[in-house]
């Protein structure tokens, strides 16, 4: 965690990416640049950061440092967390000739998801809705490492988990967390810019702390596809 101080930002705070100075970056830019870390270095009397000091505010922080909103990357990283079990679920199928495809598990699922959202008050709909794009999800991974584990062997796991005592416990696990972050995030989920902009950042990170490849990052798009959208529509009852 990059603590940042209250009074200059730190270098990876003005860089998360860090500094890279290539050939094609603008002569103005890379003036900027130097100028900027020659401040940092310093001790910060150029015109960047003599400006008031802002406060400086973190994921879940408001600008007047009081007021706490909710925060999408815990509800990020469980979803995270699902997909990388996802993993563990396609070794513990494949080559057994068990189909990905479990459609009365996926009922269990969805049947733990409405009696556990309608306990803790949050609507069974939108857990529904979030765990039906998670299956969705730990499907498109399956998938995935079927196509690959067929044609390279050399890369098919070692070990095969036991899909029933060990890994379907462990997904279970996760599902009251993930509901508990539904409704923390009620308020600030829904189709409008600000959500966006924190979801993009979210799976932005999580995709580079967790080293997620291309097959886990484009579940993870699925994964969270109905987080910014506007709430469905009630049905009457059949799904
Ligand atoms: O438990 C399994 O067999 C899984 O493949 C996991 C899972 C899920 O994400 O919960 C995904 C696909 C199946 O259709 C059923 C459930």
């Amino acid at each position: 965690m990059a603590g940042g101080s209250a009074t200059r930002p730190s270098f990876t705070e003005v860089f998360p990416e860090g500094l890279a100075m290539s050939a094609d970056l603008p002569l103005s830019r890379s003036i900027a640049i130097v100028s900027m870390v020659t401040a940092l270095v310093l001790g910060g009397s150029s015109v960047a950061f003599a400006a008031p000091r802002a406060p400086v505010v973190t994921p879940g922080q408001t600008a007047d440092g009081i007021r706490q909103t909710a925060s999408l990357v815990p509800l990020t990283d469980l979803a995270v967390q699902r997909i990388l079990l996802s993993d563990k679920v396609a070794a513990a199928k494949f080559g057994t000739g068990r189909p990905i495809d479990d459609p009365a598990r996926e009922q269990q699922v969805l049947d733990q998801v409405t009696t556990l959202s309608t306990g803790m008050g949050l609507d069974p709909a939108v857990g529904t809705r979030f765990f039906r794009d998670q299956i969705d999800a730990g499907k498109v991974v399956q998938h995935g490492l079927y196509a690959l584990w067929g044609t390279r062997p050399k890369l098919r796991p070692a070990d095969r988990p036991d899909l029933t005592t060990e890994v379907r416990p462990q997904l279970d696990k996760i599902t009251t967390e993930v509901l508990e972050q539904l409704k923390a995030t009620a308020d600030i989920r829904g189709a409008n810019h600000a959500c966006a902009v924190q979801l993009s950042g979210a799976t932005a990170s999580a995709v580079r702390q967790r080293h997620l490849d291309r097959l886990h990052h484009d579940a993870l798009n699925i994964a969270l596809r109905s987080v910014c959208t506007a709430p469905s529509r009630p049905t009457n009852g059949t799904g």
